[in-house]
């Protein structure tokens, strides 16, 4: 029972420590990752700068985590592919686009949402 119990939570840190492998793994091989990365870091830094209320950090954070999380996906997606198909084909096109698509659609979202929060206080300032 007792080891049972030990080897399951040994099991669930080991599951964690794949999690951040993959994090630092995305974090070293993809470009637009480091992008988004550096992009969410700037936002913290001017939300603190500009004081932004906490619905306004709610908002900051489960956008920031959308577009990091989708890149992620999106990564995963090329990987699968490139593994299962690495010939050309136009279905294999259409859902790497789609996946890259969605990554767009969540960067926009972020930059129109970035905006909405951060101009008036810019604007404020002068
Ligand atoms: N095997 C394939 N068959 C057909 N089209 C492909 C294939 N591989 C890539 N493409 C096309 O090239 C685009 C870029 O694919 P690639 O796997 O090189 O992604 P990437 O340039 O590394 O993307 P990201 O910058 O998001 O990491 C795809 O969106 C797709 O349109």
């Amino acid at each position: 029972m007792n080891t049972d119990y030990k080897d399951r939570n040994h099991k669930k840190w080991m599951g964690l420590k794949y999690a951040v492998q993959g994090v630092k793994h995305v974090f070293q091989t993809e470009k637009n990752f480091k992008t988004h990365f550096s992009m969410s870091i700037i936002v913290i830094i001017l939300g603190f700068f500009l004081r932004v209320s906490l619905v306004e950090w709610a908002v900051l954070f489960t956008i920031m985590a959308l577009v990091i999380s989708l890149e992620m996906i999106n990564s995963s997606i090329e990987r699968i592919m490139d593994y299962l198909s690495p010939e050309w084909h136009s279905i294999v096109g259409d859902i790497k686009d789609i996946a890259a698509g969605a990554v767009l659609l969540a960067a926009v979202s972020s930059i129109i949402i970035g905006c909405l929060i951060f101009l008036p206080k810019l604007i404020a300032l002068f």
